[in-house]
């Protein structure tokens, strides 16, 4: 029998389980933002960039290194480094390093344990009714926030921000987190998996499809997505939505903000860059993104993953462009603290390997409540519409793996309560045994602003 993980994390290249904690990392990368209001020909020339490099930020490293010694001498032979650096660098990390963990293959694990039974099984399980949800923010005020967004572009130097929001849920019980983390697999068996206990009791879940970088050795990679489309059933449909989105000038624009800031900050960093001339085609199973594959070769190998991984972090596929005031507006416009949504998961080892996935197509799961997020980027040629459908087409892939339909987020489509109660009954019976719970309002965080501040 296998105890709760203390960290899960998956990808098509490692699989790490990793159990007890043996140090805590908790502080901010980046101790403090930067606040002075450049000009337009400075924040023109600072591009995203310098805004991600600061001295605080070799102290993190350094302090992380010193971890490492630590937990050497302890007797932790080949520590790693696991968890999670919020969307704001400013806020603490929540890093620790295990007292072990082993490393597996993610394929032969799926092939072992998600035969047709425990997918059924699994299904099952997690599938529970949702009694209440809430979108913070709702869809009218997400809506007048992109358009508040591209007013600001007009005025502004800023050319893309990304806009999300959480969607809240109540449901009927607590979910069984074993069983609901092996559908989320099973639905979506590429990409990058994770699960991070969280020091408040909750855990961090997810299935991204988007890597912010990978280093083995003095190679590292990125493959950053933007650019979205909702998959269709039709196969047919299916194809001439994601050649659409191939030909978006929209869409390949808002693609483009993202990898010139990227090329831009790891340029300096590399003996050599490859990346492709346009984009390419990726599909999960809710989404099809305009991706770009790209590597390069460290000039210095003693740069980790996860420094590289942070100056990078948040790229305008999360935040912005350019990232500084990108990030402004977003705290201007959002109506809630991002947490570690938008943020990093991963793990690194001593040596500085390691891999950093983008912390999407992710909830935060609290007994019977569920933080689910999504958000989308916005330039200037973006439709309120569209974009808050492009929201509610990336929580699919959580909410499938819920078993709620995404399109009616209070329906469950699989029922797992006794046979001949009527849903309306099983709904107002379990809102009675719910008396008890916590009122969504006071519930803490990510959730917290109250309302859009203009
Ligand atoms: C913000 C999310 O996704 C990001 C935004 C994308 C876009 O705007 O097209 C695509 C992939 C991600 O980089 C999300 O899934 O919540």
């Amino acid at each position: 029998m296998h105890r709760t993980p203390e960290f899960l994390f998956m990808s098509s290249h490692c699989g790490i389980r990793a159990h007890g904690i043996y140090e805590r990392l908790c502080l901010p990368v980046r101790a403090t933002s930067e606040t002075g209001k450049p000009g337009r020909a400075r924040l023109r020339a600072e591009s995203a960039s310098c805004a991600r490099s600061t001295a605080n930020e070799q102290a993190f490293h350094t302090r992380l290194r010193e971890a490492f010694q630590r937990a050497r001498s302890a007797g932790i032979a080949n520590p790693i480094a696991i968890g999670a650096i919020p969307f704001d660098q400013t806020r603490p990390a929540q890093l620790s390093i295990p007292r072990s963990y082993e490393m597996f293959s993610r394929a032969l694990e799926v092939e072992q344990n998600c035969g047709l039974e425990s997918i059924q099984s699994g299904a099952e399980k997690s599938a529970r009714h949702v009694l209440h949800s809430n979108s913070v923010p709702d869809e009218a005020r997400f809506k007048q926030a992109v358009r508040q967004a591209i007013a600001n572009f007009k005025l502004s130097d800023i050319r893309k921000a990304v806009l999300s929001r959480v969607l809240d849920l109540e449901l009927d019980g607590p979910l069984d987190l074993d069983a609901f983390f092996q559908h989320l697999l099973t639905q979506n068996p590429a990409g990058y998996h994770f699960r991070l206990p969280l020091d408040d009791g909750s855990q961090l879940i997810g299935a991204s499809p988007e890597l912010l970088l990978r280093r083995q050795g003095r190679e590292v990679f990125s493959n950053p997505l933007a650019g979205s489309a909702r998959r269709q059933v039709d196969p047919e449909q299916d194809r001439k939505v994601s050649e659409k989105l191939s030909r978006s000038s929209k869409d390949v624009y808002e693609h483009s903000l993202v990898i010139e800031d990227i090329r831009a900050q790891l340029q300096p960093l590399c003996a050599e860059l490859a990346v492709p001339e346009a984009p390419q085609l990726m599909h999960t199973r809710a989404m099809w993104h305009l991706s770009t594959p790209i590597r390069g070769i460290l000039n210095d190998p003693t740069l980790t993953a996860l420094q590289v991984a942070c100056r990078l972090h948040p790229t305008p596929a999360l935040c912005g462009f350019p990232s500084r005031e990108a990030h402004k507006l977003i705290q201007l416009v959002e109506p809630f603290e991002r947490g570690l949504f938008g943020g990093i998961v991963g793990w690194c080892d001593a040596e500085g390997n390691g891999e950093w996935a983008v912390a999407i197509r992710c909830g935060i799961f609290t007994d019977s409540h569920a933080q689910l997020f999504a958000g989308a980027g916005i330039v200037e040629d973006s439709d309120p519409d569209s974009e808050w459908r492009e929201t509610q087409a990336k929580l699919q892939t959580m909410l499938s793996a819920l078993g709620v339909d995404p399109e009616q987020p209070c329906t469950a489509k699989v029922d797992t309560r006794p046979a001949g109660q009527s849903a309306q009954e099983k709904s107002e019976e379990s809102a009675q045994q719910a008396g008890h719970k916590v009122n969504h309002a006071a519930r803490k965080h990510p959730v917290d602003k109250a309302g859009v501040r203009a």
